[in-house]
């Protein structure tokens, strides 16, 4: 049997699955913890993948493996290639007044979507580069090359030689806010507004490239492209047109495979690519499995205690709505805000009634993504629910009522592994297609009756929140 990896290292910990490279059967997995926080040391991403490889088993007979990550993340290597300074991670808002100026120097949303496809928030990569610049010029005049979260980790399963070997793939290039998915080119010029210099970049290599050789362990393989893990996840769904994911993790995100590129100014759908050579626009919040995490604590309950608690109150818990901005947010792009309760009464100031308004407020700043999407003319006839807030019963039974839609909740699985497995099997065939694995096993499907009461009340009070002190 022919054995291939994946890897999701996503912002909470590292997951690793091994299946068989014909069929995609799942032969062995594993996986380790992130430390928390916004801003990380690149190693502590790299210790976990060994630790995730050694729970799975090793890889020793692994002939392929891909790297799907966490997007946007900041590394910035000097010119021997180390690691600069600790990463800056996709939810950390420090660079979000960058990303106003940058906004304007190149003159305006609209401006940015014709470039890149989206329009910059604090979330981007370059955005990063440009709140280095203005704050720590030292460090930024050092930088000589800068990648991705998952580009930095192929390289050191490729042994890190010089920068000029790194590799990343057009899905998270996408994200960077200097590369274009309309000419599937670096905008240079938009590394010098933020970075204030030009630098090295990582090599887009193709959907199905093989972009060097992993030297861990003592089996040379394969290594894939890899990808951004929304990409990754779509691969390892098999999503087609029409299909929508919505992955319910530290982000949350609602996201499609388009056959055209997407540009929006309105800056609430991001015009990414795919990993297959396509597009993915996704609309992405900073509040998602954390607020299910918050309101647990909050109850002194586990997830199954809250699930329970949100299923007893009634649809629209009485009037009681969460706006879930808790880490800001960056969809609508509100990076100082706060969250906050509104709808306050005696009557609904239960347990039940405030487990019910956080699982709502999470998931109707999740359908707003997904009109959002529709408003970008992207289909919406299938809905798959993903991530580790996809296990909460209440999630599951709650989705399909503010959706609108019934929801399909697939055998829980690693699917950004997943899909990156799929891609290191496609990079070892050499195929012109990505392997026909079963696509996303059996699929859970949720009905309910649409609740249109529920998003119109959150529509009602979204608004009304406060900046976190300065
Ligand atoms: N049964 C559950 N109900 C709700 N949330 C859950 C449940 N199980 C795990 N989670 C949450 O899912 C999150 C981890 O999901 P994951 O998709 O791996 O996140 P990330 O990709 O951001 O690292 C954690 O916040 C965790 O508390
Ligand atoms: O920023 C985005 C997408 O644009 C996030 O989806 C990150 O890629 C992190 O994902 P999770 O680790 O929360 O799944």
């Amino acid at each position: 049997m022919t054995l291939v990896a994946g890897v999701d290292s996503s912002t909470q910990s590292c997951k690793i699955v091994i299946r068989d490279a014909e069929t995609g059967a799942l032969v062995r997995s594993g996986r380790a913890s992130h430390p928390d926080g916004t801003e990380i040391a690149p190693s502590h991403w790299w210790d976990a993948l060994q630790t995730a490889v050694a729970d799975a088993g090793g890889l020793d007979d692994v002939d392929a493996i891909s790297v799907g990550g966490q997007q946007h993340g900041m590394v910035a290597l000097d010119a021997d290639g180390k690691v600069v300074r600790d990463a800056l991670l996709w939810n950390d808002t420090r660079s979000a007044g960058a990303a106003l100026d940058l906004t304007t120097e190149l003159g305006g949303p609209d401006a940015w979507a014709a470039a890149i496809g989206s329009t910059p928030v604090a979330s981007f990569t370059g955005t990063k580069l440009r709140w280095m610049r203005d704050n720590e010029p030292e460090n930024a005049a050092r930088t000589a090359a800068v990648a991705l979260p998952h580009d930095w980790l192929t390289w050191q399963l490729a042994g890190a030689a010089g920068i000029d070997t790194l590799v990343t793939d057009r899905s998270d290039a996408s994200g960077t806010a200097y590369w274009s998915p309309f000419t599937e080119d670096y905008r240079r010029d938009l590394l010098e507004l933020a970075l204030g210099h030009d630098a090295v970049l990582p090599r887009v290599a193709g959907p199905s490239e093989q972009a060097g050789v992993s030297t861990f362990g003592s089996r040379r393989a394969v290594l894939g492209a890899g990808a951004g893990d929304n990409a990754a996840a779509a691969l390892g769904l098999g999503l087609q047109p029409g299909d929508v994911a919505i992955s319910i993790g530290t982000s949350g995100v609602v996201s499609a495979i388009s056959t055209t590129p997407v540009a929006d100014g309105s800056g609430l759908v991001a015009g990414f690519a795919d990993a297959t050579g396509a597009y993915l626009p996704l609309a992405c919040t900073l509040n998602a499995s954390r607020v299910l995490d918050a309101a647990a604590r909050m109850l002194g309950v586990d997830h199954a205690g809250l699930s329970e608690l949100a299923l007893a109150a009634p649809a629209g818990a009485d009037g009681l709505v969460l706006v879930p901005y808790l880490e800001g947010e960056r969809t609508p792009n509100k990076p100082d805000a706060t969250g906050a309760l509104h709808g306050m009464r005696l009557a609904n100031t239960t347990p039940a009634h405030l487990a019910r308004a956080a699982v709502e407020g999470m998931l109707c700043a999740l359908a707003d993504g997904m009109e959002a999407l529709r408003a970008q003319g992207v289909p919406v006839r299938r809905v798959f629910l993903i991530g580790g807030g996809a296990q909460s019963e209440a999630v599951r039974r709650i989705a399909p009522s503010v959706l609108g839609l019934d929801v399909s909740v697939p055998t829980p699985g690693e699917y950004v592994a997943d899909g990156a497995a799929r891609q290191a099997a496609w990079a070892l065939s050499g195929a012109a297609e990505a392997p026909a694995w079963a696509a996303a096993g059996e699929a859970d499907v949720y009905s309910a009756d649409p609740a249109p009461q529920v998003r119109a009340q959150y529509a009602a009070v979204r608004e009304l929140t406060a900046d976190r002190p300065a």
